[in-house]
């Protein structure tokens, strides 16, 4: 494994040089591999295990929408799709990617196919990590790892067909058998990671709670609101705002800084733009550490955990998600957007 330096610290990263296709194919030949739920990971990381040539299945609820999806991306029904206890039978690797309110409901589901030596797998730490609220413990006597995507199973996908790779962490939290760090790699090359970053599961599910509600997503959908609301506020048209607030920030911007990072959008950005973004950037960061602080907090006492899983067990759950989203969507500030779009120059 390979040890790189990230600023002066250094961490292990497992790359596809030193673990290949080859190798991975050769770890798991006498796995049967279930990949449990298919809604945004299952697709992306249970297509790519079929495309790499492993010995892949599909569990899947029958009677839903994901069921027919699965179908729909050629699984066949009894062949290589099965509801999720016959999967978990079938499988020596469980793959258990239903949400992870759906992974509490089914752990008592699957728990009994769990037997000595099989292998089980999470995108998250979220199931083992707060056992205290979601009961999954895992028995003893089998290997326990996890392989999360930095990314959506989308984008999984996504790159794999375009012949890149998305990274991923990895951990291992039970070695029953011996293998687990060995099969868990596999598994990571197997769905389509590009480089492998070590983690346990707890610092995975805090790092990424924080993320997601923070600046991946609600933190950034938050600051849009905020400056689009106040450009509208002092008489800017809708597409004024919506251009300086995210059209730029995604199309000229952000990919400036995925390329070569911070200094370098600052570099092709007007000196005017320079130093008044250097002075704000300091008091943008002192005003938002607290909040963010008090993110961590809410998410390492498990409070996240417990509005998620509460939330989750709403008869009315997906319904409501929907009406949210679609608040969003009828937002002036996302209908701009649709209108700015539609304008992009091809
Ligand atoms: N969405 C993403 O791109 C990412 C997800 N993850 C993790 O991967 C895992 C899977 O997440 P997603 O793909 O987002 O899940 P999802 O929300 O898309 O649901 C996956 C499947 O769970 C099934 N399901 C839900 N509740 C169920 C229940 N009570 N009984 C039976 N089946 C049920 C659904 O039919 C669906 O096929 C989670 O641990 C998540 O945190 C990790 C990285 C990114
Ligand atoms: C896509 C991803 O990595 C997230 C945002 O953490 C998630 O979907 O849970
Ligand atoms: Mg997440
Ligand atoms: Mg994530």
């Amino acid at each position: 494994m390979a040890k790189l330096k990230f600023g002066t610290v250094e961490e292990t990263v497992v790359t596809r040089e030193e673990f290949p296709l080859k190798k991975a194919l050769e770890t798991l030949k006498n796995e049967t591999i279930a990949v449990i739920g298919y809604g945004v990971q299952g697709p992306g990381q249970a297509l790519n295990l079929r495309d790499n040539g492993f010995n892949v299945i599909v569990g899947q609820r029958q009677a839903s929408k994901s069921w027919d999806k699965a179908l729909g991306d050629g699984w066949v029904a009894d062949k290589t799709l099965f509801s999720i206890e016959e999967a978990c039978e079938k499988a020596s690797v469980v793959m258990y990617l239903l949400s992870d309110a759906g992974q509490i409901d089914q752990w008592k589901v699957i728990k009994p196919f769990l037997t000595a030596g099989k292998l089980l797998y999470f995108s998250h730490g979220f199931g083992v990590t707060y056992k205290e609220q979601t009961n999954i413990i895992p028995p003893k006597d089998i290997d326990v790892v996890l392989v999360a995507p930095k990314g959506s199973g989308t984008s999984l996908r996504r790159l794999f067909v375009e012949g890149k790779g998305l990274n991923s962490s990895y951990a291992i939290f039970q070695d029953a058998t011996g293998q687990a760090l060995e099969k868990a790699l596999a598994l990571g090359i197997g769905i389509g990671s590009g480089y492998l970053f070590e983690t346990d599961f707890r610092k995975e599910v805090y790092s990424d709670l924080t993320g997601e509600r923070g600046m991946l997503m609600g933190a950034l959908a938050g600051l849009f609101e905020a400056q689009y609301n106040v450009l509208r506020k002092n008489g800017h048209s809708p597409s004024e705002a919506f251009n300086e607030t995210v059209e730029e920030l995604t199309q000229s911007l952000m990919p400036l800084v995925a390329e070569k990072g911070m200094d370098w959008m600052f570099a092709n950005t007007s000196t005017t733009a320079q130093r008044g973004a250097l002075d704000w950037k300091n008091k943008f960061r002192d005003l938002n550490t607290p909040l963010f602080e008090d993110l961590y907090a809410s998410v390492a006492s498990g409070k996240e955990a417990a509005i998620v899983i509460e939330a989750n067990q709403k008869e009315n759950y997906r319904k409501n998600l929907e009406l949210e989203l679609a608040e969003i969507n009828a937002s002036e500030l996302w209908q701009a957007g649709k209108t700015v779009r539609e304008l992009r120059a091809k």
